[in-house]
């Protein structure tokens, strides 16, 4: 009975090398024609006003903060495009981990403070209770910009430079990885413009960095901290030399990523996600629930077949 496992599983693994060496070639190929150029073609098929989509790798999407004139602020096109956009990449087969970066001097300067859409849904209203309604409908879709983040099962990798404040904070941290240049800095800036961070921030922050008080402290000082402390705390996981070896380091980790089972790493994304938000036990219940089916992929076969042939595995898209 072995034997013959054993034999198919050799012969699934020879056509999956096959195919293995012409996309593992083609993907050396463009991981260092892209690496330099990620910024170069844009993907006709994202069209958006304040974010810029290219496909640097094969199953690589990269999505740039695209208003560098304003520092990447974010206007209200963006806050609708965020989750137009993420929602887009959830189903995209050809997109299996995504990189976000900002164009410019600054990956962003957080909420567009000279954009007045909030402020006239704010002043929609004379009565306190009906503009009250209003902020309640509309409080929850600026929340979906980044929750879209979180609820896409792509990885989704921030790639930081210079300035990353406010609104900024909210959306890196809905992010599954955080790299960023060694002249990068971050603000929990929002106490400085009046209002208690709403669109994250509160809610994902603490939970990276696991520390209450140094939480509190940033929050409530609004005081900026560098590379260096955002490295120490667990916000970052890399601090890159320039935005060029920070660009190619998301691209080289994103390219690993994308060649491994989608069915997998989707299902882990989920899976952390949801374990991050319920009990232990919670969380190996929905695991287990989970791999009832998941662990019947053929991607389980692929791979196991591809470590006895030693062979890299090639999974279909999901
Ligand atoms: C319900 C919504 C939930 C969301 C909440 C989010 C809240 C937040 O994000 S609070 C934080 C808001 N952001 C700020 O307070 C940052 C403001 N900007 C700055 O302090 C500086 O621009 C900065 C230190 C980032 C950079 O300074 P630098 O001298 O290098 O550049 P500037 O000349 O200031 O900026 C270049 C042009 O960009 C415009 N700009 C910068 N930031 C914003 C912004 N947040 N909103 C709108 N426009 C921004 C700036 O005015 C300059 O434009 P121009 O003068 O026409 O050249």
């Amino acid at each position: 009975m072995f034997s013959g496992l054993r034999t198919s599983l050799r012969l699934l693994g020879q056509q999956a090398s096959k195919s293995f060496l012409k996309s593992s070639t083609e993907q050396n190929k463009s991981l260092v024609l892209c690496a330099r150029a990620m910024s170069a073609a844009a993907d006709k098929s994202y069209e958006f006003k304040t974010l810029k989509v290219h496909s640097p790798a094969e199953f690589v999407k990269h999505v740039e903060l695209n208003r560098p004139e304003r520092l990447n602020a974010m206007n209200m096109d963006f806050w609708r495009e965020m989750v137009e956009c993420f929602d887009k990449l959830a189903e995209d087969e050809d997109c299996r981990v995504v990189i976000l970066s900002g164009s410019g001097k600054a990956f962003t300067s957080g909420l567009d403070l000279a954009d007045n859409g909030l402020f006239q849904i704010i002043m929609a209203d004379e009565d306190c209770s009906r503009k009250a309604f209003k902020m309640n409908k509309a409080i929850p879709k600026f929340q979906e910009s980044f929750s879209a983040i979180e609820k896409c099962p792509k990885p989704v990798i921030a790639a930081v430079h210079s300035a990353c404040i406010g609104g900024g904070i909210d959306m890196i941290s809905a992010c599954d990885i955080r790299f960023c240049t060694q002249d990068a800095w971050f603000q929990i800036k929002e106490v400085d413009v009046g209002l208690a961070a709403d669109v994250g921030t509160l809610q994902r922050f603490p939970r990276i960095v696991g520390n209450d008080s140094l939480t509190r402290e940033l929050v409530y000082t609004a005081r900026k901290f560098y590379s260096d402390e955002a490295k120490s705390i667990g916000f970052v996981s890399r601090v890159l030399v320039d935005k060029d070896q920070m660009m190619k380091t998301a691209l080289d980790m994103a390219s690993t990523i994308a060649a491994k089972s989608p069915v997998a790493v989707q299902g882990s994304k989920i899976n952390l996600v949801y374990s991050r938000d319920h009990s232990v036990p919670e969380g190996l219940d929905y695991n287990a629930k989970w791999n009832i089916t998941m662990l019947q992929s053929e991607d389980v076969m692929k791979a196991a077949s591809a470590f006895m042939n030693k062979t890299k595995p090639v999974f279909s898209k999901l």
